[in-house]
């Protein structure tokens, strides 16, 4: 199969070298540092699934005409680089299946209604990844991707192509990776964006998931800010879907169970992580000198609270201090972060 992937950093870089592994035709769009080396090296996967060097094509970006489609592609950007990504490659992905590969709640629907023509499928990938250094990506914890469809709606309603989309997808990577299908991906979002609220201190203090996990004082600002998205959520009326054993009753039992015993969740969830040092996607970032996702993410918890006329005070606390960070370039010591997030709190 002829498969392309938009933006082979963490997350693309794993997916291209695993259907490469495979024998599919490989197509990569990359830029910077990252392109001259898979260009000059190849792309080079280690960590739990295994070792591989693929050597995909590579360029700015794909290369398609009537006589030589592709069969999926994969947009793996991150959430603030996908629009001028998917309009970089429209000429490539009229008619063909994308997956969008993107945490928050926003990025299948935004890439449905750019592309009218393109039947779109909506990924979460709990498994993480990590850039290492241009042309090496590593998986630190495997774990499944769910896929769904983005909402129906009225300017887009659900068409057969989408159906049949999904069913490629799930196929083609099911044979690649973990994959699960999931009927409720709005639900299956919230759930991913609770999960995501490891990655904001990771990239506030530069520490690992896990380290921030075992600070007690981090751990209690992850539980609160975890706690909060999930009341914003259900006050939208979602149903979280399970993912990872994170449950809609799970989650409800989390946000009202009194703080000390909430604060097993976070830590379960850094068991889980196992031992090597994850940084989240949005360290990740930092690390590079670029902009975070953080708006897509604790961001979307402060949006959809204020769309119900409330407010999320610990999300807030929190997305301001990973832009303080992009700013400032200095990390946050952890008793500074666990006071700013009090004093959001008191109001
Ligand atoms: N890393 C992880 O463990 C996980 C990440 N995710 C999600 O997956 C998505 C991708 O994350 P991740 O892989 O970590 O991100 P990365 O930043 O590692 O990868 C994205 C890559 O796309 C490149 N890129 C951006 N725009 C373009 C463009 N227009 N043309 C060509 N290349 C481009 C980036 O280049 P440059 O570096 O120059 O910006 C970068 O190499 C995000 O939404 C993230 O939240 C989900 C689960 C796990
Ligand atoms: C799955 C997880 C939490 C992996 O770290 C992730 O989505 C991210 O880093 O953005």
């Amino acid at each position: 199969m002829r498969v392309g992937v938009i933006g082979a950093g963490a997350v693309g870089g794993v997916i291209a070298a695993l259907a490469d592994r495979a024998g599919h035709d490989v197509e990569v769009t990359a830029r910077g540092a990252q392109l001259d080396a898979i260009e000059q090296r190849g792309l080079r996967l280690t960590g739990h699934w295994g070792e591989h060097t693929a050597r995909p094509r590579a360029s700015a970006r794909l290369h398609a005409d009537e006589a030589h489609q592709f069969d999926l592609v994969l947009l793996t950007v991150k959430a603030q680089d996908a629009r001028p990504a998917l309009e970089a490659n429209a000429s490539a992905l009229a008619g063909v299946p994308l997956v969008v590969v993107q945490n928050g709640l926003g990025g299948a629907a935004a890439a449905a209604a750019q592309l009218p023509a393109t039947p779109v499928v909506g990924a979460l990938a709990l498994f993480a990844a990590s850039y290492l250094s241009p042309g090496e990506v590593s998986i630190t914890t495997p774990a499944s991707t769910y896929l769904g469809l983005p909402k129906a709606t009225d300017a887009r309603p659900a068409r057969p192509a989408d159906d049949a989309a999904l069913a490629l997808a799930e196929r083609v990577l099911g044979a690649l990776l973990p994959i699960e299908r999931t009927p409720n991906f709005e639900g299956a979002q919230w759930t991913k964006l609770i999960v995501n609220q490891i990655n904001a201190l990771p990239a506030i203090t530069g520490l690992a998931v896990q380290e921030t996990i075992t600070d007690p004082r981090l751990r209690a600002v992850l539980t609160a800010s975890m706690r909060e998205a999930v009341d914003v959520a259900r006050a939208t009326g979602v149903r979280f879907e399970t993912l990872l054993g994170l449950s809609d009753p799970l989650l409800r039992a989390f946000s009202a169970a009194p703080e000390p015993l909430a604060r097993l969740l976070p830590r379960l969830m850094g068991r889980r992580m196992g031992s090597t040092p994850n940084p989240g996607s949005t360290l990740q970032s930092i690390r590079r000198g670029q902009l975070t996702e953080i708006d897509h993410l604790n961001g979307a918890v402060v949006d959809a609270a204020r769309a119900l006329g409330r407010e999320a005070p610990v999300n807030a606390a929190l997305v301001e201090l990973v832009h303080r960070v992009e700013r400032e370039t200095e990390f946050v010591a952890p008793d500074a972060v666990a006071a700013a997030v009090a004093a959001a709190r008191r109001g």
